[in-house]
């Protein structure tokens, strides 16, 4: 094995991230960076009144990866992200920002912020963008009931979808793949989870030759 090896799944809120990243831990021994939903002490808050909450709840998610981006990095060990910072930077502020829910002069304070703390953040060797229909996604955060996430509107999901595939088009911090959510099963069906892990081995710098 060449290495530290870092992984990141990307993808919608409720794209399966959380599922995927438990099942790619438990075959590859990686360490999982997880969001926990209980770590934002704004979240619940933010969901039921985004123009107000936008920027402190911002401010923490990207804090909070940060800080455990950098701490999984320094130990040395394989590791996969569920969500990445660049993303609460690069998609959720942003989206904030153009859906009028984070004024300018907010948005600017958040992006002055976020070049410094991701200057010197180590990227991940491969990106995995889970992408799944915002109807699929809508379907998984009923199923999963957290009460904070009913008032989610569809247009944000929407807006959402769309910068994430416009982020993983542009990404070229490292190797990319895309993975279509609908087309596998992850949770019920192993030979699923063994061709993706395939799949990441293939695209994978040479230097991971025997990753897997
Ligand atoms: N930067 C951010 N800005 C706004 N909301 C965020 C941000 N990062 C995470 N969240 C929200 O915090 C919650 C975290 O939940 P969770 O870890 O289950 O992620 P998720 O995005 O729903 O992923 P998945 O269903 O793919 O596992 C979700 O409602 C998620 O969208």
């Amino acid at each position: 094995m060449g290495g530290q090896v870092l992984l990141a799944v990307a993808g919608n809120v409720g794209s399966g991230k959380t599922t995927l990243t438990h099942r790619l831990v438990s075959r590859l021994g990686f360490v999982g960076l997880f969001e926990s939903t209980e770590a934002n002490p704004y979240l619940a808050d933010f969901y039921g009144d985004m123009r107000r909450y936008a920027l402190p709840a911002q401010l923490r998610f990207l804090a909070q990866r940060v800080i455990d981006t950098r701490r999984v990095i320094d130990e040395g060990a394989s590791a996969i992200w569920d969500r990445t910072p660049w993303e609460d930077a690069d998609i959720f502020a942003a989206n904030l920002h153009s859906r009028g829910a984070m004024d300018d002069r907010d948005f600017e304070t958040y992006r002055m912020l976020a070049s410094q703390l991701l200057a010197d953040v180590r990227p991940p060797d491969l990106l995995v963008y889970l992408q799944r229909s915002v109807a699929s996604c809508r379907d998984n955060i009923a199923r999963r009931g957290r009460d904070y996430e009913d008032s989610i509107p569809i247009s944000y999901l929407e807006d959402l979808s769309l910068r994430y595939d416009a982020f993983f088009e542009s990404w070229d911090r490292s190797r990319k793949l895309l993975v279509r959510a609908e087309d596998y099963d992850f949770l019920r069906d192993g030979s699923h989870l063994s061709e993706l892990v395939g799949r990441i081995a293939e695209s994978l710098p040479q230097r991971f030759l025997s990753f897997g």
